[in-house]
């Protein structure tokens, strides 16, 4: 791969591996399971320790059988009796374990549902500051894969622990308690095996790691190239791509290949210490049993327990890295739901009352980076009703007004009120239920034509659909589409023309019906009829209201009651369309340089 092709695309790592062992991250993901403690609980509890307890009585019953009904002169009943015994144990255990993991599912799915909810609803609530540094993929990510990898401590981790705890206790104690001296000798391979599993499996866990690291990173590539396709057919790019993509390929085929061998050491290495106890067990018994410390049928029964150690142990070992990663998890899943929206509500925050949309900006400063002010000093009053066109070059600061007005932001200095009221000291909500905004980009959601319009005002009857739709003159188009209103605009209104989608954002605008409305013009690609269209849909959607527009067509800028002139994020020059030409200053040049323009490519 050349320099070059590796400096395009930079994505960056949002994984930590993992983190530390932390009570605290325990105590508040526990919070999710007390809901449930009461109602299911007890349930599991009591099936793990039946499931666990006729486990381990088992061996005993093999041990009773093999001393008392197969020895010489033994009684076949018993013997009978003795298998009737192990059959019955192995399906209470059969049915107590079925219970428990239906019941352990069910839990943790919810749990995971409830987390979920809590963190989408959050994010929903977080302000344009927290979008601004994040790309969306580690946030879908947070939301996806850092939740499942939850939901396996979960669904059997919690569970499983309290379990194989249980188990294995229960085998130490029988092995000490049946022959101090042989259970002593076989216990000394447990610190070994825990030891072998622990250590292992970290190294393990973290090489799986680096393979899902570089896979997310096939994905977030593929996903930016699939988006940018038409670029990158209409300069030829392909091949530059491809290449990036066969390193970021070759890197993911080499972790997979280190992460597997590693893998595979893993079971070779158990069964050697495996063998090792097993050694010990017979060398030691067949000494025991020849000084008739002990029976063969309890020999048996250590070399049944012996099996059963590796389960709990083994599964031990996997949690402890499970737990790893559920902290590293957790961790980045409870920074988002810590984050403080950087809007904040006021603690006496009211409604923002039906306003008429008298707008006073006073002394309005504000800055996204500290120390680099985006708006300076900036005076302004509406009166309900106006409407202001917003105009200057790239940068000059006509979006920040915007974004200062809807509060995606709060300025950093001075005031903004809507009739009289601070939007500081009214509820986030009641302010943007009353400030509509048509964005440039319009987002059209996937579903139909209906479904987009009405997402100005979700319980609008159709009738009160199409009356937008007419009144902002989309309907035509929309009544020749294959389904009319029910046509489905697919993923992102891939369908509808840059016009078309212009024309339903102001009908979901008009149908929202805001006292104040903003609107980001869009200019591009839109031919004289649609734009013809679109000036008399403006007509309508601005009657009456206090309206913004970033404006860019001169028809827009010259009816505008006020145009606002900006540089550099200070307000030079304000006055209606022959007040700012007559004075021949910023706004002059500009439309100098717009006739210009036109007449050159006219
Ligand atoms: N999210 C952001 N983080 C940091 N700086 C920003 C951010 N958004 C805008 N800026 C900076 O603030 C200044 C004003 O930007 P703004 O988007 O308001 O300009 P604009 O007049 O709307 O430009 P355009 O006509 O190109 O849309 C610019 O210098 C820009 O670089």
């Amino acid at each position: 791969m050349d320099e070059q092709t590796g400096q395009r695309f930079v994505y960056q790592d949002d994984e930590v591996l993992d983190k530390e062992f932390d009570w605290g991250q325990v105590k508040r993901l526990g919070k999710y399971l007390k809901p449930y403690s009461k109602q299911i609980l007890p349930v599991i509890i009591t099936m793990m320790i039946v499931g666990a307890l006729t486990k381990l009585f088992n061996p005993l019953l093999i041990a009773y059988a093999i001393d008392n009904a197969l020895r010489e002169g033994g009684d076949p009943k018993l013997l009978i009796q003795c298998v009737g015994g192990m059959l019955l144990l192995y399906i209470i255990q059969w049915a107590a374990n079925t219970y428990r993991i239906r019941f352990t599912n069910q839990i943790g799915q919810k749990v995971i549902y409830d987390l979920r909810h809590d963190l989408f609803s959050h994010i929903q609530k977080l302000s344009f500051k927290f979008f601004d540094k994040r790309p969306a993929g580690s946030i879908l990510v947070r939301i996806t894969n850092y939740v499942n990898s939850l939901q396996d401590l979960f669904t059997n981790g919690v569970v499983n622990l309290l379990m194989d705890c249980v188990q294995l206790v229960g085998i130490i104690f029988i092995l000490l308690y049946f022959n101090i001296k042989l259970g002593a000798a076989i216990i000394v391979t447990v610190p070994i095996m825990f030891f072998i599993s622990t250590k292992l499996r970290v190294h393990i866990r973290r090489s799986w790691q680096v393979v899902q690291s570089k896979q997310s990173r096939i994905n977030a590539h593929l996903n930016e190239c699939i988006q940018g396709i038409k670029v990158t057919q209409a300069f030829a790019q392909e091949k530059e791509n491809m290449s990036f993509f066969d390193h970021m390929n070759l890197s993911n085929h080499k972790s997979w290949n280190r992460a597997s061998t590693l893998n595979q050491s893993f079971n070779p290495i158990i069964e050697v210490t495996g063998a090792i106890g097993y050694c010990i067990l017979f060398w030691f018994g067949a000494h025991l049993i020849q000084s008739q410390e002990i029976t063969v049928g309890l020999l048996v029964a250590f070399a049944t327990y012996i099996g059963f150690f590796w389960e709990p142990i083994n599964r031990l070992g996997q949690m402890y890295s499970q737990m790893l990663i559920a902290m590293a998890s957790s961790e980045r899943i409870f920074e988002f739901i810590d984050e403080e929206p950087n809007v904040p509500e006021a603690l006496n925050a009211k409604e923002l009352p039906n306003v008429l949309g008298d707008i006073e900006l006073k002394q309005v400063e504000f800055e996204y980076e500290p120390g680099r002010k985006a708006l300076k000093g900036i005076d302004l009053s509406v009166k309900a009703g106006q409407s202001i066109a917003l105009v200057g070059h790239t940068g000059s600061g006509k979006s920040t007004i915007i974004n200062l007005l809807c509060r995606f932001y709060d300025s950093t200095g001075g005031s903004i009120t809507i009739d009289g009221h601070d939007i500081r000291d009214v509820t986030v909500s009641s302010l943007r239920s009353q400030v509509g905004i048509v964005l440039q980009d319009t987002f059209i959601f996937s579903g139909t034509i209906r479904d987009n319009i009405r997402f100005g005002k979700l319980n609008a009857t159709d009738e009160e659909v199409e009356f937008a739709a007419k009144a902002v003159r989309a309907h035509d188009f929309i009544v020749d589409m294959p389904q009319g209103y029910d046509t489905e605009v697919q993923e992102r209104g891939n369908m509808l023309s840059m016009g078309q989608r212009q024309l339903i954002s102001f009908a979901r605008a008009l149908l929202a019906d805001p006292r104040i409305l903003i609107l980001d013009e869009a200019t591009a690609s839109i031919d004289t009829e649609t734009e013809l269209k679109i000036q008399e849909a403006l007509k309508t959607l601005l009657a009456g209201r206090t309206s913004f527009i970033i404006a860019h067509r001169l028809s827009t800028i010259r009816n505008a009651d006020n145009i606002i002139v900006l540089d550099h994020g200070v307000l030079m020059e304000q006055g209606d369309h022959d007040d700012l030409m007559k004075q021949q200053g910023i706004y002059y040049g500009l439309i100098q340089a717009q006739y210009r323009f036109l007449k050159e490519v006219g």
